[in-house]
């Protein structure tokens, strides 16, 4: 059962691409392995050097100090949407705990944050947050700006560029310390439009393909990172990529830490499907909608019932 025989993930290098440099011929190679990789799996490895070992060390040891704190504090992390706060004790996950900075690209809401979690704030864990949503932002924006230019979408970069909000969430999932191997996060597709997925060197993250089969994700480098196709991009795209199944599952004795910035298209913005992806071949497959309402209907009993929440939300 060697790993070598073990599908994988197609593994993209964005380390040496300049990420300024639309259109040079990196540019060109890039997008295309992009589109590539996602219409087949919805999501893709990168190799991303712009966030320097030291910063992602030094991050996930505030993610252990957080996860340590006494569970009142944690419980401090509150938001009106589902999902966005602290989560722990779940009935069904109990390996499962989480806590989500909203609105991250924003200091004063970091600041916020830090100030609920640690008396004193902590200045540190604010800079730390800061540089590495800095750069995840950028990546986000670069593999969308792929994307569009590549189903000729470019004239609505900038209006998904202003309308874009980020939730930072980060993870912890305890090891089962049995043989067996327990569920850590339930099989799910994400929401929200791109989402980037980065942890430390406990695997778990599975991925479900085209034809039903699991893929474990192997980091193939420390600083890899998965940028996935979630629920709101695939239905502006009218479904031309789609948002790949994915869950987590534990074995071991090892604690596995995750983060994962999540964009979405914010409050007032209206996803449609633009009118370029509309034609015989393609008939309209989703109805214009807001991604919160989405999120909304997706918690209900008969969102959490449906095989998919979008197609039951706005599918045509
Ligand atoms: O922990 C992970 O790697 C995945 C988490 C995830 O899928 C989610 O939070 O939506
Ligand atoms: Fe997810």
């Amino acid at each position: 059962m060697g790993s070598e025989s073990s599908p994988k993930l197609p593994f993209l290098d964005f380390s040496k691409l300049e990420l300024s440099s639309v259109g040079s011929s990196e540019w060109e190679s890039l997008k295309s392995q992009v589109r590539e990789a996602l219409e087949e799996y919805g999501c893709f490895e990168a190799s991303y050097d712009k966030i320097p070992s030291d910063l992602r060390n030094a991050f996930f040891g505030s993610m252990e100090e957080i996860f340590e704190l006494p569970l009142e504090t944690k419980l401090r992390n509150v938001s009106d949407k589902p999902y966005h706060g602290y989560i722990g004790n779940h009935p069904s996950f109990r390996l499962y705990e989480s806590l989500g900075i909203d609105d991250v690209a924003v200091t004063e809401k970091v600041e916020a944050f830090a100030n609920l979690m640690w008396p004193q704030g902590n200045p540190n864990f604010s800079k730390q947050t800061h540089s590495l949503v800095e750069q995840l932002s950028t990546l986000d924006m670069t593999v969308k700006k792929m994307i569009a230019e590549s189903f000729g979408l470019q004239k609505y970069m900038d209006e998904h560029i202003n309308s874009t909000g980020y939730l930072l969430r980060i993870m912890k999932y305890n090891g089962p310390n049995t043989t067996d191997t327990e569920v850590g996060a339930n099989s799910h597709t994400d929401k929200n439009s791109l989402t980037i997925l980065h942890q430390n060197q406990v695997e778990g993250l599975e991925v479900q393909t085209k034809d039903g089969s699991w893929i474990k994700f192997q980091p193939s480098t420390p600083n890899s990172f998965i940028i996935m196709v979630a629920d709101s991009l695939s239905a502006w795209l009218n479904g031309r990529l789609h948002s790949p199944y994915h869950r987590v599952m534990m074995s071991g004795n090892e604690a596995r830490y995750s983060l994962g910035l999540f964009s979405y298209p914010k409050a007032d913005y209206l996803i449609k499907v633009p009118e370029e992806l509309v034609d015989e071949q393609h008939p309209l497959l989703f109805k214009p909608f807001y991604h919160k309402e989405l999120l909304s209907f997706f918690y209900t009993e008969v969102g959490q019932a449906a095989p998919s929440a979008l197609h039951a939300f706005c599918g045509v």
